[in-house]
């Protein structure tokens, strides 16, 4: 997988992948320019609440780096409480999901909300709500990749294997997929770890290899992903062929790409990337960080508090209207 002559190509890719660290240096005219095409979310917020008129809102959320800080210790990636009620109030008015590169379970431990939907193992392993509006929800349960758990079971043991010479690597079970992080491997060590992971693939060919923040993603070929998910989703929410669904989906990592240009070819609803520099993206507008994520979450909340409050005050003068007034 990762030859000699295609090392360095490796290097630049996995040095691109998560640009965490660096102090936000003064605009440049290629940042300037980016931002044009991909406004923040919240400097354009009242467009976008407009072209979501008189269409359910649906709410499509990463987990890492889009409500969670990136942080060395995959384990300690906690969600802030005023996140969590954050997200906890979008639920209430708008049918709200988890999208995660993460096992299922995991992520959930994490946002401990009984109320969303959670799509785990880059949405392969997708569950409804355990309590809340839609009754029907609860049996929402799929998992098209059931068959590849064994054979996941054994390349993260073979992965575990190989990479305990590398100081700092890390492998983390996704149920249906595996994580092999870097972020605290020296980068002299990169080639070396993504060697170990290369070698360990040559013998399943019905897996493949991405690479998010810091991290390689080993999933299987089936032609499932985030952007299948969100699919899936909307038609469990009856939202298939619908044009008043306006799905929303915010996310920082490559795989949410897949989410995103399944909105862009839907022509429906938008992405939304997390990012602090220009990156190739599908989404249409951008955030800088989780706190911005929460600002505008929360800012929809209090747009729809307002505008519910808005129609029913209208209907009440309307029932008043026809009492007074009857034919
Ligand atoms: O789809 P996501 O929810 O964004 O999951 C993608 C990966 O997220 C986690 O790794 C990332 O976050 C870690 C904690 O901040 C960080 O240490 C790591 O460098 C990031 O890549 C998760 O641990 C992975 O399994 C997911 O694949």
């Amino acid at each position: 997988m990762v030859a000699a002559a295609n090392s360095s190509a490796w290097l630049d890719s996995m040095r691109a992948s998560s640009p965490t660290h660096v102090k936000a240096p003064p605009l440049s005219d290629a940042h300037n320019s980016w931002i044009l095409r991909h406004p923040s979310a919240l400097d354009v917020f009242d467009e976008i609440t407009i072209s979501s008129k008189g269409k359910q809102i649906v709410m499509f959320l990463d987990y890492d780096g889009t409500l969670s800080p990136i942080v060395d210790d995959p384990d300690r990636a906690f969600m802030s409480e005023s996140m969590r009620a954050t997200v906890r109030k979008v639920a209430r008015y708008f049918p709200t999901a988890i999208v995660s590169g993460r096992c299922r379970d995991k992520v959930y431990s994490f946002v401990r909300l009984t109320e969303l939907y959670y799509a785990g193992s880059h949405g392969m392993d997708i569950k409804g709500p355990s309590k809340g509006y839609n009754k029907d929800a609860e049996a929402v349960l799929f998992q098209p990749a059931s068959e590849f758990i064994p054979m996941i079971d054994e390349v993260y043991r073979a992965l575990l294997e190989v990479t305990k010479s590398t100081p700092g690597a890390r492998v983390e079970h996704n149920k249906f997929c595996v994580s092999v992080h870097f972020r605290c491997v020296d980068e002299k060590k990169w080639i070396e770890l993504a060697k170990q992971v290369g070698m360990v693939l040559e013998g399943y060919p019905s897996l493949r290899l991405s690479q998010g923040r810091k991290v390689f993603e080993i999933r299987p070929t089936i032609k499932w992903d985030k952007g299948k998910a969100l699919e899936f989703l909307l038609e469990s929410l009856g939202y298939a062929n619908c044009a008043d669904a306006f799905p929303v989906y915010i996310g920082d990592d490559r795989t949410d790409e897949d989410a995103f240009k399944v909105l862009r070819e839907r022509g429906q609803g938008f992405g939304i990337v997390v990012s602090k520099t220009p990156k190739d993206t599908k989404a249409s507008y951008s955030l800088q960080e989780p706190s911005e994520v929460m600002a505008f979450l929360r800012r929809l909340v209090e747009w729809k508090k307002v505008s519910l409050r808005r129609h029913f005050r209208m209907r009440r003068r309307l029932q008043e209207i026809k009492i007074n007034f009857p034919n």
